[in-house]
């Protein structure tokens, strides 16, 4: 295998790495109460095994194998069925009950990782050439279904790994800009960016394993999203390989040049051409940085709370509040605490809240980050402070958001975790205007509980609001239950429930993960049957041969 980082063929993040709750005392139990899944006595299955899983053989004649080796050298264009099989699927809830089900209907005929712009070109040219399929490939990390290839694809399917170009390019100071190879993962493009003072600001949870390439075509947004924006507003320029030649996009702080092509490419999830470059606006790394907690009586208390905080002069790098059942949640993967730590979280907060007549079992617990100088930091703590006071909260200081910053990166480990042991675990979110905020949140997490009711499970469902904009916000679900017999059945159950409650109560599909398959049956009622009519002469038109990762976004689904 080449030198490029691949996640478990399996599962999410690195071999070796996986979740664990010994220190967690309130997990067990928490679990047992949500999902009727006893973690004392399930019994975990075994890592799967490599050899047992039937891998189709690549379909690739000699001639186009040869002709992809010419441009990216043998070591660089590989028929392995690892290699293979790690390129076929993203990581949502549905590829990993699959790769464990040993069920993989097409897998990419070979894997080619090109060094440059250039033999990225040459790729895409003699692919189409020999009307083969692209996919291209950042980390592997979405969950929409964006990555596998078509089940009844006949013609030969190509996954561009876009791996080798990881490189900060240069930054132009003056005006705050920074040219970065697509295949950048997060961890190396923000240590190239820090070694010269700058950063991003783009810190999706699965900022560890997914690269710039796929955060644009798939429209991520990261968790300090209120201060730097969403990787649309982040990115500037941008440099898209497409049969015959590249298109360039400079980056310029605005433009009326026509509709956006910038934007035609955000979340066009390979069905456009190959990313090879993007230019983002870099910030100077914050002096302060500080993620406070505080607690709502109600969630709703909450939620008014962070849209004041948005129409306000206040402006926080994150606004977080978690409803009821997630705060939950948090509170019992919290690590055990000790000596007068355990006293104050244990017994005196319960008991301020409850002389303040809240209800614990309604309580809410919200994050706010503030970022940048410390008289800026400071100030904006300030304002933020008098109005989480007029909506009846109270601030808890840093703890709470240290334990949280220390563990947003491990908490993906959890879905392989409940996996082991039975037990499906997934996200959806979407977003809202404030005014239908509280109602989406209500009748999705109805639309869920009917869904188990439904199948006769005991089902968990939790939110929080996050991402903040100025009319609305991202309400992220995550649910979870124990598999019966049909896994990928009972799992469409409810996440179906999930999406269509999201267009029904007036969301959107997807805040963040794009559509894929996944989220494609929903895109009409989304964006209308003349959005996608206009959608579909794009990709038409753009790609008359089909070639790019055709099948996503539009006419998909499972
Ligand atoms: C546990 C977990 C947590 C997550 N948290 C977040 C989150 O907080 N925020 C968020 O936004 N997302 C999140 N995601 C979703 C996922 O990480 C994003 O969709 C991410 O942007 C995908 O990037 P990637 O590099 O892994 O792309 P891939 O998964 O490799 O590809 C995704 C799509 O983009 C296309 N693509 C990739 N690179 C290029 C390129 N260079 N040129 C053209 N097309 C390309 C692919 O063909 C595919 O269609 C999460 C996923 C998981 C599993």
């Amino acid at each position: 295998m080449t030198a490029v980082k691949h996640m478990k063929w399996w599962g999410w993040g690195r071999d070796g790495v996986g979740f664990h709750h010994e220190d967690k005392p309130g997990f067990a139990p928490f679990v047992l109460n949500a999902v009727g899944l006893d973690l004392a006595t399930a019994t975990p299955v075994e890592e799967p095994a490599f050899d047992e899983l039937t891998v189709p053989a690549s379909t690739i004649g000699e001639a186009l194998r040869t002709s992809l080796v010419s441009i990216v050298g043998e070591e660089y264009a590989t028929t392995d069925d690892l290699v293979r099989v790690i390129h076929t699927y993203g990581k949502s809830l549905r590829d990993l009950v699959r790769i464990r089900a040993n069920s993989i209907e097409r897998a990419p005929d070979i894997v080619v990782y090109p060094a440059d712009e250039k033999e990225v070109q040459a790729v895409v040219d003699a692919a189409v050439a020999a009307d083969a399929v692209i996919i291209p490939f950042g980390g592997g990390s979405n969950i929409a279904g964006s990555l596998e290839p078509r089940a009844g694809e006949s013609r030969v399917v190509i996954s561009l790994d876009l791996g080798r170009l990881d490189r900060l390019i240069e930054i132009d100071a003056d005006s705050g800009l920074a040219r970065i190879q697509a295949g950048a993962q997060g961890p190396d493009l923000e240590e190239q960016l820090n070694a010269r003072g700058w950063t991003i600001g783009h810190f999706p949870d699965s900022f560890t394993h997914s690269t710039l390439g796929g955060w644009v075509a798939t429209r991520s947004s990261g968790m300090q999203s209120d201060k730097y924006g969403d990787i649309a507003d982040i990115t500037r320029g941008l440099r898209v390989v497409r049969p015959g030649g590249v298109l360039v996009l400079r980056p310029l702080p605005s433009t009326s040049s026509g509709p956006s092509i910038r934007e035609m490419i955000l979340g066009s999830e390979g069905r456009l051409g190959v990313i090879t470059e993007v230019t983002v606006q870099v910030h100077r790394k914050p002096a302060k940085r500080d993620v406070y907690a505080y607690f709502f009586p109600t969630f709703e208390a909450g939620i008014r709370a962070m849209q004041d905080i948005s129409e306000s002069d206040a402006a926080p790098s994150i606004t977080r509040i978690s409803d009821a059942p997630e705060t939950g949640f948090s509170l019992a993967t919290s690590k055990d605490r000790k000596g007068f730590d355990k006293f104050l979280a244990g017994t005196v907060l319960p008991g301020l809240m409850r002389s303040k007549g809240w209800d614990l079992e309604k309580i809410c617990l919200s994050f706010i980050g503030y970022e940048g100088s410390v008289p800026h930091a400071k100030r904006q703590k300030k304002l933020v402070d008098s109005i989480v006071k007029k909506h009846g909260g109270m601030g808890v200081g840093t703890g709470p958001g240290i334990l949280y910053d220390q563990k947003k990166f491990d908490t993906p480990y959890l879905r392989d975790f409940l996996l082991d042991r039975g037990a499906a675990g997934d996200v959806s979110e979407t977003a809202a205007p404030w005014s239908k905020l509280i109602q989406v949140h209500d009748n999705t997490i109805a639309a869920a509980q009917a869904a188990y009711n439904q199948l006769g499970i005991k089902g968990w469902i939790m939110s929080h609001m996050s991402h903040s904009y100025h009319s609305g916000a991202c309400l992220y679900f995550t649910f979870a239950f124990v598999f019966g017999d049909d896994p990928l059945g009972e799992y469409d159950v409810v996440k179906k429930a999930i999406q269509q409650a999201f267009v029904d109560n007036g969301g959107t599909i997807s805040h963040h993960h794009g559509v894929g398959r996944e989220h494609s049956p929903w895109l009409e009622e989304d964006i209308s049957p003349e959005g996608v009519a206009v959608m579909g002469a794009l990709f038409g038109g753009a790609d008359p041969g089909s070639n790019l990762n055709p099948g996503k976004i539009i006419g998909a689904g499972y």
